[in-house]
């Protein structure tokens, strides 16, 4: 056996014989592949504890996880398990960008300034984006490029830099290839490697340095700069154990840093994850990589199991092994509950939702040990409406408040238009994202002053009319798309060099030229140039305001949102802006939703607008007691909860139409294994509707079977 005994005895539980396996195996390179709950992250704190104990300074070990709270938690795991709080301070535990980051400091002997936020790096893109602008406009043929301007496209782009970022793309072009061939190739928009190629090359500088970093950035730079080079790469901090968790979170760029990380400190890796918690492929993780590459070239390989999950009892277990056909036992004795409900439609779904919550409180469990996971955030409107209806706070997580999204922002500035009631968007800064939303759908440029427009008449509701009178109802011009894009600061300068250069002419008798000049600029103010795109949406939202405000005081709002949907074509206009087709659906169904919100209120539309206010209002208030969680799937992951309720189950909503199964198979497993007492599973009435992942998880045997189990437990 390639182990020994174990030195360190941790405090308060017995590990398991696969536990010391993992704890105490002497083979250089130990790969632990388990299930959620499986005490991953408490055996690669055994692990660690293990070698301080045997006298490796705790210095040279490193943990290196994806996420700031991944390494958190193990940190807090060391002195869990008993490990003397003194050493396990001295543990480095860091994400594996922090880490790049800091070598990449020590290499290059100087700060790089970092830009956290998809917000913190929007300017920088929006720069590139005029650059390239720029640029495309000199050619002989321009090209249709597909750019983004507004903050919901930037941050789609980042995402795709992202994942490009992840699998290590180069912004340089081989010889004979042109940046169309290598789109399409890489199976992004032309438009968006484009822009990706001029940020990259704006941010490495004019060989002066980086000029910035933005997230992950300094994984992929330091990936690039280990494995580009003829000459030998440069010298990372060495290590003698290197632990890293949520392995199947890996990616090339990670994985190249780790294998120089291993190679030059000689060192002994531990690495842990599930396989089936692959669910952010946009981030470059995949499956195949960590199947097929991870560790393929490596020497002293062992693949250790751990079979047992310590979250929930064998009830649960047994459905996890049912869901993913794979071994699964539970080490905890404890009779989980899961229930299934059926509901008739998505309003009986969120009452039932609702009622669950409330039977978990009324039983004297705690409503924030209560989790609603859902798989997508069109979901939360109902059920948000359901439980501000029950007089429950919620805290959301992963997805954001239904009346804060841009197509429900977007239409309760419609809906202020239409009334000229412009109270019923409370405060400053809801007026401000309501503005922001218009100008999103209404495709309007959106530069610096613009912002700047738009904060002063957010500040001032009494300027509404004005925006909506002098830009959104109005043709963009020459001069508007000009100005849009300087700052105020910038625009009094242009405006002063005009003057300067006109007065100049004049003086030099060249009188002519001054007047050509001013000719131009009044050009420049009456020629109308909109985009169709713009036009189109222009015109559609005048007659949608003539419409509603022509239509009956009485007509019940949601046959007035209906006209204004369709209008202004707003499926189609989702489909123009949101590159990513399934953040075009999302907004599709949650418009649908909110409609279907008006239709259960059953107002008119002035009534309505004041609900959503008051509504609004009484959330803030609720959200002062003690809440229930609602969350989506990517942001429950990692966590655990009491309960866990999963509404929806749908074929077509979960798993989602339109996205890999697999993936999507793996969504639900994080979704159902967040729980540790109870989980509700929410079916429609209609069984040929029913999610087949509930199917799947054999229930009924499980429970069957399990309460066997606990039996001869002696439970
Ligand atoms: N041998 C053991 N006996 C009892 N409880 C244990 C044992 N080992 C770990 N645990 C407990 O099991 C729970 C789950 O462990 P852990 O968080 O390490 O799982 P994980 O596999 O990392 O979970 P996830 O997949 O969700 O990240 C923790 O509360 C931990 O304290």
């Amino acid at each position: 056996m390639p182990r020994s005994a174990p030195r360190f005895q941790p405090k308060g539980f017995t590990p398991t014989d696969e536990q010391t396996a993992i704890q105490t195996n002497s083979a250089r390179h130990v790969i632990a592949m388990a299930s959620a709950g499986a005490a991953k992250t408490t055996t690669l704190a055994l692990r660690i504890a293990e070698s301080v104990t045997r006298g490796v300074a705790p210095e040279h070990v490193v943990v290196l996880a994806f996420s700031a709270e991944a390494a958190r938690v193990l940190r807090q795991r060391l002195t869990d398990i008993g490990l003397e709080a003194r050493l396990a301070r001295r543990v480095r535990c860091t994400t594996f960008d922090d880490f790049a980051r800091d070598t990449l400091r020590e290499l290059e002997g100087r700060d790089t300034p970092f830009l956290p936020s998809p917000e913190a790096a929007a300017p920088k893109v929006r720069a590139a984006v005029a650059e390239l602008q720029r640029l495309n406009a000199l050619r002989r043929a321009p090209r249709e490029l597909w750019l983004p301007e507004h903050n919901a496209q930037i941050a789609d782009f980042l995402k795709i830099a992202h994942r490009l970022k992840t699998q290590l793309v180069r912004p340089t072009l081989d010889e004979d290839e042109t940046a169309g061939e290598r789109a399409e190739a890489l199976d992004v928009p032309e438009g968006a490697f484009a822009l990706y190629r001029q940020l990259e090359k704006e941010r490495a500088g004019d060989g002066d340095g980086c000029r910035w970093r933005s997230g992950f950035d300094a994984t992929y730079d330091l990936a690039r700069l280990l494995t580009d080079g003829e000459a030998p790469p440069p010298p990372l901090p060495r290590y003698r154990v290197v632990i890293v968790d949520e392995l199947q979170d890996m990616n090339p760029a990670s994985y190249a840093c780790l294998e120089q990380l291993l190679a030059q400190g000689n060192a002994f890796f531990t690495g842990a994850g599930d396989f089936d918690q692959v669910i952010h492929r946009w981030a470059g993780a995949d499956v195949n990589f960590i199947r097929g590459h991870f560790g393929a070239t490596w020497h002293n390989v062992r693949r250790l199991p751990l079979t047992r999950t310590f979250r929930h009892g064998p009830v649960m277990a047994l459905a996890t092994a049912a869901f993913k056909k794979k071994d699964v036992h539970s080490g905890r004795v404890n009779a989980a509950r899961i229930e299934i409900e059926h509901y008739a439609d998505a309003g009986d779904a969120a009452q039932r939702t609702v009622a669950r919550v409330l039977d978990w409180q009324q039983r004297g469990r705690r409503l924030d040990d209560c989790a609603i996971i859902l798989r997508s955030p069109d979901e939360s409107i109902a059920i948000e409406n359901a439980l501000l209806e029950a007089g429950i706070g919620c805290r959301v997580e992963g997805l954001e408040r239904y009346f804060l999204r841009p197509e429900i922002l977007m239409l309760r500035g419609v809906i202020a238009f239409a009334l000229q009631d412009y109270e019923s968007i409370p405060g400053v800064d809801r007026r401000l994202l309501v503005l922001q939303a218009l100008a999103l759908w209404q495709a309007l440029s959106w530069g610096e002053r613009r912002i700047e427009d738009m904060k002063t008449a957010a500040a001032q509701p009494g300027l509404f009319d004005a925006v909506l009178h002098g830009w959104l109802l109005k043709p963009q011009t020459q001069a508007g798309r000009a100005a849009a894009a300087l700052s105020d600061d910038d625009e009094d300068e242009a405006a002063r060099r005009r003057l300067k250069l006109i007065a100049r002419l004049r003086q030099e008798g060249r009188g002519d030229d001054a007047d050509l000049l001013l000719a131009r600029q009044r050009q420049a103010a009456e020629t109308i140039a909109e985009t169709p795109a713009q036009r189109d949406a222009r015109l559609r939202l005048a007659r949608t305001l003539e419409d509603l405000r022509a239509a009956p005081a009485d007509e019940a709002a949601h046959l007035s949102l209906e006209r204004a949907v369709r209008t202004l074509d707003l499926g189609n206009a989702a489909r123009r802006i949101f590159i990513d087709p399934a953040s075009a659906e999302v907004v599709v169904r949650s418009i649908a939703g909110f409609i279907d919100a008006a239709r259960r209120l059953g107002q008119p539309l002035r009534a309505f607008a004041q609900w959503l206010r008051d509504a609004e209002e009484k959330v803030a208030e609720l959200r002062k007691h003690k809440t229930v969680l609602l969350c989506t799937v990517e942001a429950a992951k990692g966590q655990e909860f009491g309960a866990v309720i999963l509404p929806f189950l749908e074929e077509g909503r979960f798993p989602l139409a339109g996205c890999d199964r697999t993936e999507e198979s793996n969504r639900f497993y994080v979704a159902m294994t967040r729980m540790r007492d109870e989980l509700g599973l929410l079916l429609p009435a209609d069984g040929a509707k029913a999610s087949p992942f509930v199917a799947a998880m054999q229930v009924e045997r499980a429970i069957e079977r399990g309460r066997l189990q606990l039996d001869t437990m002696g439970h």
